[in-house]
């Protein structure tokens, strides 16, 4: 298809399953539902009984009435067709409402699924697949396979239609039937030569969809920047092409589809004329009653209107089994971080060791790196022989310039990503062989722009020990800081929040993070500290917080702060992942060496001594 594929690529971890695995797959979704199911059969084979019934009950009253035309009869006859109607409604709605009830709550489980899938990714998989585009799988890929599957449900009333009445007409006119299902193959012809075409649009406008959707989704979730920027002309030029492609590719699958129906429709004329004519024949000969020729030329009717729904099925069938496959793919996305057991630390020290890390973000999914792999560029490789250990209760800054592993390092501690090289030991026990819940419960983690969720401010510290009471949680409060803070906030801890804490300032949301982890009372801290500078109020305020969080714990800081490499216990060097340096504070500028640099460039306009010179001038 083209341009119309550019940029459409599949995400990495699609893949694609075998008609066997889909159906094994979607069965299995059903197995609950076998009650429901089981109802739902018995009420398609009695409805498409009833309704075949109906036009040969027609078709012979009609030869009766011929030959012996009595009124009582005709009312009789309207009866039961009025009968057969009303049962006919009640097997169909049977068939309806429940196989509504059962694909609802499949695609409710499948749902549960992918959500649960999602959440338990690694960070590396959010690093590469953007939310808009998980969004789509999650949300409107459910749906486009539930309304498939309710197709298809009634597919198979229509097949069995089809089959009873073409057994009845093979014994009314075994010729005409003949030509009947003669042109049956012309149909499936039609069918398949669309088939392949509306899979590959149909493929096409979901990954169109789910690009715009993370266009939209990217360009709303960092509009401050662009509007500071003045970017806003250049991101709507951006969203230009995304747009016109998801235009053309619309336009294409309309197209497709829109094509289908006129086709069979002609097919359906031609049938119909060659069915009247031979029918007429045949009544002449006398060889078909004037009954028999009705029931034929309704009956064309009733196999067309299935044959056709088929092939459209046939489409719409691609559709749902392609948003069916991606929800699995989703599903089934195979984890970079492995645990090999599931080991719990009781009472947690926090002593941690790396031992002759190698770490890069680069590893291809599932696999480890052998051989020649082993030798990616240096240039990939965040660390590489990576040796550090952090003694329970110290505090330990890291340092470095921007992209010289800090964060990285982090990350792995918090086992958020999976190195490929060496080990790391949690109080000597290996990290990959750790229960992760049970560890990362006492880990706590302050990221740089904390992140706080729609919700109170006393949510949102909850947040951090779900079970904590309001007192618990109030009491923690009042700790960090001494708990003025609360004083500022015009409803005290019952503040919303608001969308990812938008209606607290920057300094609150940092000490609504430090109760956070602070209740959740953990073994390691790993901070990552803001790089905004603060107020010096504010920073008082949050230097207090962090008191409170580091105390008796240990404490990865990636530091940004004059105030906390003053006070940690160890500052480490890095520089392109390697130690170069590391002691304190006063030892390290003493030395004159690259931390003596960077206190220079960066840590020294934070001093006071610095300020207040500045402030002389
Ligand atoms: N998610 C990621 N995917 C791929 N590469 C990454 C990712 N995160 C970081 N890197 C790369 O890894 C290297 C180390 O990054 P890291 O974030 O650990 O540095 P840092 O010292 O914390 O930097 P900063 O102070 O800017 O946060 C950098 O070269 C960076 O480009």
């Amino acid at each position: 298809m083209g341009f119309l594929m550019d940029g459409l690529d599949p995400e990495e971890y699609d893949r694609a399953y075998t008609d066997r695995q889909l159906v094994a797959r979607i069965v299995r979704y059903f197995r609950p539902q076998a009650r429901k199911m089981a109802i739902v059969a018995g009420a398609t084979v009695l409805a498409s009984l009833v309704d075949t019934a109906v036009p040969i009950l027609i078709a012979r009253s009609l030869d009766r009435l011929q030959a012996n035309p009595v009124l009582s009869s005709l009312a009789g006859l309207a009866a039961l067709i009025s009968l057969l109607s009303a049962t006919s409604w009640v097997f169909n709605a049977t068939r309806r409402w429940l196989s509504t009830e059962a694909v609802a709550d499949v695609v409710l489980h499948m749902r549960e699924d992918a959500f649960d899938a999602v959440t338990a990714r690694d960070l590396s998989f959010y690093d590469q697949f953007p939310s808009g585009k998980i969004v789509s799988r999650v949300n409107s890929d459910t749906q486009a396979f539930s309304q498939v599957i309710t197709l298809s449900m009634d597919l198979l009333g229509q097949i069995l239609l089809i089959i009873l009445l073409i057994s009845y007409l093979s014994f009314v006119s075994l010729r005409l039937t003949l030509i009947l299902l003669g042109l049956a193959p012309l149909i499936v012809v039609a069918a398949l030569a669309f088939r392949a075409m509306a899979r590959r649009t149909i493929t096409a406008s979901r990954r169109v969809n789910a690009t715009v959707s993370s266009h939209i989704q990217e360009t709303i979730s960092g509009i401050g920047v662009a509007k500071t920027f003045r970017r806003e002309r250049a991101i709507y030029e951006e969203f230009l092409p995304v747009n016109e492609q998801s235009f053309q590719v619309t336009r294409r699958t309309r197209f497709v589809f829109s094509s289908i129906f006129p086709v069979l429709n002609m097919l359906a004329g031609i049938a119909t004329a060659l069915l009247v004519y031979f029918g007429g024949l045949t009544v002449q000969a006398g060889a078909l009653t004037a009954g028999g020729w009705f029931l034929f030329i309704q009956g064309l009717q009733m196999f067309w209107f299935p044959l056709t729904s088929i092939a459209s099925f046939w489409s719409q069938f691609q559709i749902g089994l392609a948003a069916g496959e991606r929800v699995f793919a989703l599903i089934d996305a195979e984890a970079r971080v492995v645990q090999t057991g599931a080991e719990v630390i009781e009472q947690p020290r926090g002593d941690i060791l790396f031992e002759d890390v190698g770490f890069t973000y680069k590893q291809p999914a599932g696999d480890e790196l052998t051989g020649a792999d082993r030798e990616l560029p240096t240039a990939n490789w965040v660390l590489r022989a990576f040796n550090l250990h952090i003694s329970p209760g110290e505090t330990l800054a890291l340092v470095g310039h921007t992209g010289s592993g800090k964060s990285s390092i982090g990350k792995l501690i918090a086992r958020f990503y999976e190195f490929q090289e060496g080990r790391i030991l949690i109080d000597g026990h290996d990290i990959r062989a750790l229960d992760l819940g049970a560890y990362r419960a006492r880990l706590g983690i302050v990221t740089q722009t904390p992140f706080l969720f729609d919700g109170t401010v006393m949510e949102n510290i909850r947040y951090g020990r779900p079970d904590a009471s309001d007192a618990e949680v109030e009491q923690v409060a009042r700790h960090v800081g001494g708990g003025d803070w609360i004083m500022s906030l015009p409803r005290g801890l019952a503040t919303e929040a608001g969308e990812r804490g938008a209606n607290l300032s920057m300094g609150q949301r940092q000490i609504v993070a430090l109760a956070r982890v602070l209740l959740q009372d953990p073994a390691i801290v790993i901070l990552d500290e803001a790089t905004a500078s603060i107020d010096p109020l504010t920073e008082t305020l949050i230097q207090e917080g962090l008191d409170e969080v580091l105390a008796g714990r240990t404490a990865i800081v990636i530091a940004h702060r004059l105030s906390t490499v003053r006070t940690a216990d160890r500052i480490v060097v890095l520089r392109q992942g390697e130690i170069i340096e590391q002691g304190d504070h006063e030892m390290l500028l003493a030395r004159g060496g690259h931390y003596a640099e960077l206190y220079n460039t960066y840590f020294r306009h934070q001093s006071l001594e610095y300020i207040e010179g500045v402030a002389a001038l």
